[in-house]
């Protein structure tokens, strides 16, 4: 019998670009990366403001590729700042848009994801979905406590690629995702490590506001009596501190570049100051996956490294250095998402998982304060 086939088109929009493709099942058949000059982005005051003019682009895109979008059975977007919600593909439903349209937990380009698919999708009436956005929350109480009890600790992290690496790392380890503990770290703009449970992430640092290593942009942890302090100065305005910690942190402020190909080069030539952040960098990264592999009380299946910096050999040699002794190290470098996209709108068309309604109840879960 010949197969069904599920035609997606899947959306991931990124703070310069939006990269769409169009898978047949799991199959990509186009994927295409469409930049978005500066100046005309930085023109719209809120993100959200983006949303006509990313919309026009993907369809021009797909009809200058000559796709017909009439053939389309789902449109499935990365979904953005929202409540926090377990792991999985959700429809896009009133409630989501809202909290989307608002931006329920700050500006983040994904926001838009959900917004496009549905749009998309309702015009042609057929399902739009998100699958594990940033906010995916599966922390165990116990992670959520700060230690500052007017502060709880968030899951901000890149739940969609370490998701969709974890189980195809499962799957070439012949186990089913739900019965290993992996650390997943991810290591691009921002660096995420999570402790993946049975299936779940029940620790993990929150990557875009201020926790775990710092990275190519962003700063991390940092001395919160220091920060305080620097706040009070008199010298900075709130959005000023907020960008030297997210966007102009990590290499970006010791070196500035956030590009880590540069970085090897300046190590190359000699540059000691480059060589010192850069093995810091990896140092503070060793030191998180550390930290998850207490918090899996050492029973660790694997250790999976992904993300473009898992490109740089020797970074990725300084880490595993520090670290191999605790599991298997697995190399996997780049991204997955427009796949990962696909394949949780397809579990979902194939009946083989349900849409999860937004925003469930995750929030009954959430520690105390
Ligand atoms: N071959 C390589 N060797 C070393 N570093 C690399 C290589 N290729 C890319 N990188 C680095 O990876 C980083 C970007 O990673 P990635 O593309 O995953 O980030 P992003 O998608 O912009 O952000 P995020 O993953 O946080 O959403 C940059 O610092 C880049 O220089
Ligand atoms: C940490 C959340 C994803 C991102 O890097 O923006």
């Amino acid at each position: 019998m010949q197969e069904h086939i599920n035609r997606i088109l899947v959306i991931n929009p990124g703070s310069t670009s939006t990269k769409i493709g169009v898978f047949d099942n799991d199959q990509s058949i186009f994927e295409k990366t469409i930049r978005h000059d500066t100046e005309q982005i930085s023109a719209f005051e809120q993100i959200i403001d983006q949303y006509e003019f990313r919309k026009n682009a993907i369809l021009e895109s797909l009809d200058s590729e000559g796709m017909n979008i009439s053939k389309l059975s789902a449109v499935c977007g990365r979904g953005g700042l929202l409540r926090p919600i377990e792991g999985g593909t959700y429809s896009v439903n009133d409630e989501m848009l809202k909290d989307l349209r608002a931006g329920f937990a700050g500006q983040h380009a994904s926001n838009l994801g959900g917004i496009l698919a549905f749009e998309i999708a309702s015009g042609l009436n057929i399902p739009s979905f998100i699958v594990d956005p940033v906010v995916v929350d599966e922390l165990e109480p116990i992670a959520k406590i700060s230690g500052f009890s007017p502060i709880e600790r968030t899951s901000i992290f890149h739940a969609l690629n370490q998701k969709a690496v974890a189980r195809r790392v499962a799957k070439e380890l012949g186990k089913p995702y739900e019965q290993l503990n992996l650390i997943v770290t991810h290591m691009g703009g921002g660096i995420t490590v999570g402790a993946h449970k049975n299936g779940r992430v029940i620790d993990v640092n929150n990557g875009l506001h201020g926790d775990g290593p710092f990275s190519p942009e962003r700063a991390g942890t940092v001395p919160a009596g220091d920060l305080i302090s620097l706040c009070y100065s008199g010298s900075y305005y709130r959005e000023e501190v907020m960008k030297m910690l997210v966007g102009q942190g990590g290499l970006v402020g010791y070196l500035g570049t956030n590009d880590a190909i540069k970085v090897e080069d300046m190590i190359k030539n000699g540059d000691e100051k480059a060589k010192l952040v850069y093995d810091a960098m990896a140092y503070q990264v060793a030191k998180e996956i550390g930290s998850a592999g207490a918090v899996l009380s050492g029973k660790v299946d694997a250790i999976i490294i992904t993300g473009g910096l898992a490109y740089g050999k020797d970074f990725v040699k300084e880490i595993s250095n520090r670290i191999s002794w605790i599991a298997d190290v697995i190399v996997k470098p780049g991204e997955n998402e427009l796949q990962a996209l696909a394949e949780g709108a397809l579990r979902v068309l194939r009946g083989e998982e349900r849409a999860k309604d937004y925003p469930g109840t995750i929030s009954s879960r959430t520690a105390v304060k």
